[in-house]
């Protein structure tokens, strides 16, 4: 199945997971990217992703293209901030309503916990459709696990 993996990552995590899924679906790849950079250290990181998320902001994003005819499946990929989806991904999703007539799918990238939560408010964002699968992993980049590496093949067995 042609697939897109349309994914946020401020410290690589994310980037590093939607790469191995890339690879083994043969794939293609959109990073969005902000047009105002969210901060990548200390407290600010913090507090202006933290408070960006909560208030479930849109940002405007760097130009893209996508040539929807061309894909049947999307898997959105984020990291958890406050126990929600990344600003850039909603800015994503409100903008393009052919994610209504696609297969979804989704992976999120977290350092405890609210990936539940924030799977639930990216399928309030989906216009009545739905993820027919989720994946969660914790800091995968920073801390590899062979584990991680099982429940991402398992992922994509389930998309293929
Ligand atoms: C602004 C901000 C808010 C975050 N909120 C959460 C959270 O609610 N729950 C959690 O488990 N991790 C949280 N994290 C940690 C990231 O989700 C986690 O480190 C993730 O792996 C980072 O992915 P990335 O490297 O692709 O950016 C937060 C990180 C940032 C920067």
């Amino acid at each position: 199945m042609n697939t897109l993996i349309v994914y946020y990552s401020l410290e690589g995590n994310t980037d590093f997971v939607a790469k191995k899924i890339a690879d083994k679906l043969q794939a293609d790849l959109l990073r969005l990217v902000p047009v105002k950079k969210y901060p990548e250290k200390g407290f600010a990181k913090f507090f202006w992703g933290g408070k960006s998320a909560m208030m479930a902001e849109t940002p405007e994003l760097e130009p893209y293209s996508v040539d929807w005819n061309s894909y049947e499946q999307v898997i959105f990929g984020f990291p958890v901030w406050a126990s929600n989806i990344t600003p850039p991904l909603r800015t994503f999703i409100r903008d393009n309503h052919e994610l209504k007539e696609k297969r979804l799918a989704a992976f999120a990238c977290q350092s405890g916990k609210g990936a539940e939560q924030a799977f639930k408010k990216l399928t309030d964002t989906l216009e009545g459709n739905t993820l027919t699968a989720t994946l969660i992993l914790f800091d995968p980049k920073v801390k590899p696990k062979d584990e991680n590496e099982v429940s991402i093949q398992e992922f994509c067995d389930s998309l293929s």
